[in-house]
């Protein structure tokens, strides 16, 4: 896997990390989603210039230009809830891509410590040939990354993969790592060291989904 971590340079995105994690700012909810959508559209620009582009030529009222453009393969899959904002950023600047949905969660049979990822609902167009980007804000074990991808793979086998995530922790990227195929790129604004003993990334901010949703019953 190839990891772009953009913390390894400072830029505006430090802002935008250091309000989701502040624990009074990040309680608004509206610059939470804001700035997931922010980040989201930085690290898209980011990727943009990895993508395959061809000449076109356009006609402007004075004349005309030979212009790259990105080709038309895009499909921009995100996991819900958490995804959604993350998704409108990428989905801002990947005007025509195809989208997919999929919904993963925590379920909890015992106790907190343990859990299975349940994926219920799922849309999504064919994959064949196509590149994905799959985009969550938080990895933590990385089970939902790749229990996602397992799901997908019905839809057929992409030509790229692009992972997008705001805040990963050191061993779901391991874990990503072991199951997607090596030329997969991992875009990320930064990385922390370590879970707790519930799979939380620490430092981390918390559960993305609640901040920027409101607090989930457990199922
Ligand atoms: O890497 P993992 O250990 O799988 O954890 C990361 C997952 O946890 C969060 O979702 P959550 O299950 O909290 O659902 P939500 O978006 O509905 O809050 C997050 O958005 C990821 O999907
Ligand atoms: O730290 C974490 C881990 C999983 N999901 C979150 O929202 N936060
Ligand atoms: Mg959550």
């Amino acid at each position: 896997m190839i990891i772009h971590n953009l913390s390894q340079q400072n830029s505006v995105l430090n802002t935008f990390i250091s309000e989701m994690r502040h624990v009074k700012i990040q309680k608004d909810s509206m610059r939470f989603r804001r700035n997931i959508e922010r980040i989201g559209e930085v690290l898209g620009y980011e990727m943009s210039k990895i993508l395959t582009y061809k000449s076109s030529k356009i006609d402007t009222p004075l004349g005309s230009c030979q212009i790259n453009l990105m080709e038309n393969d895009i499909v921009l899959c995100s996991i819900l809830r958490a995804g959604i904002p993350l998704h409108n950023g990428l989905l801002n600047y990947f005007d025509t891509a195809e989208n997919a949905f999929i919904s993963a969660y925590r379920h909890h049979k015992h106790h907190i410590e343990t859990f299975e990822i349940i994926v219920e609902y799922l849309a999504c167009p064919k994959l064949e040939n196509k590149t994905l980007i799959l985009a969550d804000p938080m990895l933590a074990t990385g089970q939902s990354m790749v229990a996602t991808f397992e799901a997908l793979k019905p839809f057929g086998t992409p030509k790229n993969i692009h992972l997008v995530s705001v805040i990963g922790a050191e061993p779901g990227i391991n874990y990503v790592n072991e199951h997607f195929p090596k030329n997969t790129h991992l875009w990320i604004a930064t990385i922390d060291k370590t879970l707790n003993n519930e799979s939380y990334i620490i430092p981390g901010l918390g559960d993305a989904g609640d901040l920027a949703f409101g607090k989930k019953l457990q199922k």
